[in-house]
């Protein structure tokens, strides 16, 4: 079982681009990989073209049907919520009993298996279960993207003491180019100084714009050993 959880300081920061181009490269690599997303909320069947689940589903060479997507993310809510209050939206509640059972029959299979959270860290899953829970009762390792807009520095910093301060073994550190305005901290800068305060391996994922992005990021097995 080799596994590795990919979380964030929030949300829409490139987890799933992260994700992804872990597959892309593993399979470049030959090695067997899984990749999911578990929980998912802001879509719905019929709105899942571009989701995160079908842009993992392609990085994994999958066919856009719905066994792949139940493969992929089987619990999924309609409102773009934390899972809590896309849940509640619907009348329902995560069952985490299952969430976690289906989590772990993922990471038995053969190969590596990446395993996508939903927005940041701390985001509520079911009662006060949250993504830190869902890490440590998967037993995984993380690698934490951070955006590299202002203000990404004490949301990282923030985000990693929280998790080394529950026992969250964090690998490394993608910075993920956000998009930003002529007054955004220049990236390199950020970088540097996120490696520097962090003290985690990073890498640097530049803003990409080739499509599909995931088959352009630079290597980001290096995190995973
Ligand atoms: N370095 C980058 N280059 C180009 N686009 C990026 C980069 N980082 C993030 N994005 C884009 O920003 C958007 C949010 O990224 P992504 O979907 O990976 O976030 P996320 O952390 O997975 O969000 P969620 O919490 O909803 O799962 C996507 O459209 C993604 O392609
Ligand atoms: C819809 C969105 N893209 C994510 N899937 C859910 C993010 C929940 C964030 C909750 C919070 O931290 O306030
Ligand atoms: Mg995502």
């Amino acid at each position: 079982m080799q596994g590795m959880f990919i979380s964030s300081t929030g949300t829409e920061i490139g987890k799933t681009l992260v994700t992804a181009s872990l597959v892309a490269q593993l399979r470049q690599q030959g090695q067997q990989v899984t990749a999911i997303k578990p929980v998912i909320s802001g879509v719905t069947d019929q709105t899942m073209a571009g989701s995160d689940t079908a842009i993992l589903a392609d990085a994994l060479g999958l066919p856009q049907i719905a066994e792949s997507w139940d493969k992929i993310s089987p619990f999924r809510y309609r409102a773009p919520l934390a899972p809590t209050m896309a849940a509640a939206a619907e009348g329902k509640t995560l069952d985490y009993d299952a969430f976690l059972a289906f989590c772990r029959s993922a990471l038995a299979a053969d190969g590596f298996t990446l395993v996508e959270g939903v927005g940041g860290s701390f985001v509520p899953l079911v009662g006060d279960k949250l993504v830190a829970d869902w890490i440590a009762d998967m037993g995984l390792a993380s690698i934490l993207v951070a955006g590299s807009y202002l203000g990404t520095i004490s949301h990282t910093l923030a985000t990693l003491e929280a998790m080394q301060a529950r026992g969250l073994s964090v690998a490394g550190l993608v910075v993920s180019e956000s998009l930003g305005g002529e007054d955004s901290p220049d990236f390199e800068e950020t970088v540097l100084a996120l490696a520097g305060l962090t003290g985690l391996k990073t890498v640097a994922l530049p803003r990409l714009t080739k499509q599909p992005l995931w088959a352009s990021a630079p290597d980001l097995t290096s995190l995973l050993v």
